[in-house]
């Protein structure tokens, strides 16, 4: 089987986050969930959450799904690289994303959410793209919904085409020609860490030349921004005018009126360019003249993260066969 759904942008004026529909049990219950290749747990928002937590999520509720069924004496608990975080008890249903149905997938029930979840009104909960051996739940840990999904799909796929400050796709189970040009470039994933971790060949700054030089980091649907390391990242913002890194934005930050260059990063001997348009992130508050990069260092995350800024200058493939391997073409 295949399926395809919507990535959509949960913010008119910047990429924060992409979420997508996902229908849960019978009847279905249909909420918006972030598809995080970054992490390896599918929790939503639930009926077991105290109101007080819930501010205008869509919430699932096992106890309205005749096909729900109770995993009992099993509990999550999930810490983001944010500092966000919840935790909650598990249960199994259906899931169908863009038609493609898992049965008895786990779904795990918020019963406690940090407050930039509750804070955040357009995602209703996550779904890990993750390797399966970060997922949270105790004592048994469970599969994601790829992994789940991974022996009725026509190839062992999913893919992901994100789009500047419009709906993508993320499609499963097959790859679509239409959605790129040229060929595709694999590289080998470490799948190690639990992470899509895979080794970029350098970068180029603007017009200026490409700096071979070998980059281990993790393809990260669920992270808005690329953090590389701070040598990339100085080099970067030495061409911007009046570029300075923040203490207390927390990161490189500088006029909106600046003319930012591109940044180029190679994957094997293909080179993919992150449009000037993508690296002014957003205004540090709403209105100000003071914007935010969308490349930072990574030295404070501890891993190089290609998140949302990167990936959506590519459509990318990651693939779930053996041994794994992540692909990334122009569109
Ligand atoms: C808006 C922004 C200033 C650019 S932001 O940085 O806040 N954006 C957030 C995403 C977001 C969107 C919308 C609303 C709120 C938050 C962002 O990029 N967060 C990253 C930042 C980061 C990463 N590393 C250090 N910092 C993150 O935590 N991403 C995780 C998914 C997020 C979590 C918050 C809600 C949206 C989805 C992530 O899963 O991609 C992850 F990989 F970074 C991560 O934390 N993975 C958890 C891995 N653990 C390992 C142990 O086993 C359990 C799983």
């Amino acid at each position: 089987g295949t399926g395809s759904a919507a990535a959509v942008p949960i913010n008119a004026d910047f990429d924060i986050a992409y979420v997508t529909p996902v229908t849960l049990g019978t009847p279905p219950q249909t909420l918006q969930l972030d598809f995080d290749s970054g992490s390896s747990d599918l929790w939503v928002f639930s009926s077991h959450l105290p109101t007080s937590q819930i501010r205008g999520q869509q919430i699932y509720a096992p106890n309205k799904s005749s096909t729900a069924k109770l995993l009992d004496g099993h509990s999550w608990s999930i810490t983001y690289g944010d500092g966000s975080g919840s935790r909650g008890n598990v249960y199994t249903d259906n899931v169908t994303v863009g038609g493609l149905t898992v049965g008895s997938q786990a779904i795990e029930c918020a019963q406690q959410v940090s407050s930039s979840f509750t804070t955040e009104d357009h995602i209703d909960g996550l779904v890990g793209l993750g390797f399966s051996t970060l997922n949270t739940v105790s004592p048994k840990s469970q599969l994601t919904f790829f992994d789940n999904a991974k022996s009725n799909l026509d190839s062992p796929v999913f893919t992901a085409d994100l789009k500047y400050k419009q709906a993508g796709t993320y499609d499963f189970g097959f790859i679509d020609e239409a959605k790129y040009t040229g060929e595709i470039t694999y590289v080998p994933v470490n799948s190690d860490p639990g992470y899509w971790t895979f080794p970029s060949s350098g970068y180029a700054v603007g017009s200026g030349n490409f700096t071979a030089s070998s980059i281990s980091g993790i393809a990260d649907t669920g992270t808005s921004l690329v953090y590389l390391p701070t040598a990339i990242v100085t080099a970067y913002y030495r061409q911007v005018q009046g570029a300075t890194n923040s203490r207390s934005y927390g990161g490189y930050v500088f006029p909106c009126a600046s003319t930012l260059p591109t940044f180029t990063f190679g994957v094997g001997a293909a080179r993919f360019t992150i449009p000037a348009a993508y690296l002014n992130y957003a205004p540090v508050t709403p209105g100000s003249a003071t914007c935010f990069g969308g490349l930072q260092s990574s030295s404070g995350v501890g891993i190089n993260i290609w998140g949302d800024v990167a990936l959506k200058a590519a459509f990318v493939v990651f693939n779930g066969g053996n041994p794994p391997t992540i692909g990334w073409a122009a569109k």
